[in-house]
């Protein structure tokens, strides 16, 4: 099996409102999103979170509280997807439009869930109580959901 695929997601949570980018190309093109990317040789995740947020986002994040790991599986595809999922809720800078994405404010009752990855509804209400989650998801295609696991744990 190959070696899971490290992917970075940030999710920027202010009293009332999270912070979601509208995905403009690439991987999830379409879906509001956390901000995020790969993890490049050498640099821990925590700082590949960082650097993408930079880059996509444009805000400056002293702080990123680890609060998830999913995996997902594609059916008919060899590559697991390795998600860490961090919470930021101090930050400095601007939201800013990137090539990547376009950011927006959302009231936590008006999350778009039905223009975002199908696995979000499950676990966003986890990372708005602050819990920490772990999830196992499979895919069939981008859209249909087969098999899930998603329990709270104390500590990642
Ligand atoms: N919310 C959410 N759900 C996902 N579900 C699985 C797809 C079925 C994946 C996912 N990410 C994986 C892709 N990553 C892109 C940014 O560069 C690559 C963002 C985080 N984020």
């Amino acid at each position: 099996m190959l070696s899971p695929k490290l992917l970075t997601l940030v999710l920027v949570v202010q009293p009332g409102r999270v912070l979601l980018g509208m995905k403009k190309r690439g991987f999830g093109v379409g879906k509001w999103n956390g901000f995020g990317g790969k993890v490049q040789p050498g640099e821990t995740i925590e700082a590949a979170a960082k650097r993408e947020l930079l880059e996509e986002s444009g805000l400056t994040v002293d702080a990123l509280e680890k609060i998830g790991n999913i995996k997902f599986e594609f059916v008919g595809e060899t590559q697991l997807l390795d998600v860490h999922i961090f919470r930021a809720d101090t930050f400095s800078g601007e939201p800013t439009e990137s090539d990547e994405m376009r950011p927006q404010w959302f009231e936590l009752d008006k999350i778009p869930f039905s223009q975002m990855w199908a696995d979000d509804i499950l676990w966003f209400p986890l990372m708005l109580q602050k819990k920490k989650f772990v999830g196992y998801f499979t895919f069939q295609g981008h859209d249909v959901i087969l098999s899930q696991k998603l329990e709270e744990v104390e500590a990642l």
